[in-house]
């Protein structure tokens, strides 16, 4: 049996709305180059991985020039121009436009256009860890802080214990067949991982980064790129 190659899927069809800019956020200028940019030159400099597609807007007006600058991304990224209403709607669209081009074994990383401080390593943690498993997983952080639940005027109703209690990452990490089935069957979902839970199957849950965070608010920018500069 041919062995599993794996896939990377980076959804990138979000508007931003929660930074404010006027344009979306996976096109700002970080360290020198678009965030996106830098989520695709890791995964295509990434020796495990055998293809890296990326899914946008069918009005995406920026993705034609992140992508060929350079000209180092020839060959080992796809743009697939049809991103849904929601994350969810997108992972799943250019999951069924690659079906053609992977086979169900083939793993599939569904890494976010906004988490730009990926790096080779924690590829490589995630791959390594998931190399002997049935089901996948994805990288994630275990709480430290202590978590309270509030009412809605922001009065804390009660102290959550944080034992058990993971904050998810991308990459998430799952066969091909498997997630597509997954994403198919879940109502609207935040992660592929909670697919996946859905169909009573429990992801394995590798430790992230905090630098692998999710730019998603104005403030988040300075921090990107202070770890973007200190390791490019
Ligand atoms: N319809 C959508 C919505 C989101 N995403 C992608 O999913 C990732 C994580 O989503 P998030 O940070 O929520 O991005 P946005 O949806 O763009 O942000 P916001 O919710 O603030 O609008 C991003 O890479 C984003 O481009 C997508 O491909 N299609
Ligand atoms: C997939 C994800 O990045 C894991 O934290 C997250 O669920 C997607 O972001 P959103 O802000 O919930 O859309």
């Amino acid at each position: 049996m041919m062995s599993s190659r794996y896939y990377a899927l980076i959804p990138a069809a979000g508007v931003g709305a929660r930074m404010g800019a006027d344009f979306p956020k996976q096109y700002m200028p970080l360290a020198g180059k678009p965030m996106l940019r830098h989520v695709l030159d890791t995964f295509a400099a990434h020796p495990a991985i055998a293809h890296t597609y990326v899914v946008v807007s069918a009005e995406d007006g920026y993705i034609d020039e992140v992508t060929s600058e350079g000209n180092t991304l020839a060959g080992k990224v796809t743009v697939l121009r049809n991103g849904g209403a929601t994350r969810h709607a997108s992972v799943l669209n250019g999951l069924q436009a690659i079906r053609d081009r992977i086979a169900d074994n083939d793993w599939v990383l569904v890494h976010d256009a906004a988490r730009p401080g990926l790096g080779a390593e924690l590829i490589d943690r995630l791959v390594t860890a998931l190399e002997n498993d049935e089901i996948g997983g994805l990288l994630a952080l275990p709480v430290v802080d202590t978590i309270k639940r509030s009412d809605a005027q922001a009065r804390a109703e009660v102290t959550v214990p944080r034992d058990f209690l993971w904050a998810a990452q991308t990459p998430q990490m799952f066969r091909y067949a498997l997630l597509r089935t997954a994403l198919e069957t879940a109502a609207n979902v935040t992660d592929e991982a909670s697919a996946i839970e859905a169909l009573g199957y429990r992801p394995k849950l590798v430790e992230g980064s905090p630098r692998n965070f999710k730019v998603t608010l104005p403030h988040d920018v300075a921090l990107a790129e202070l770890h973007l500069k200190g390791n490019p």
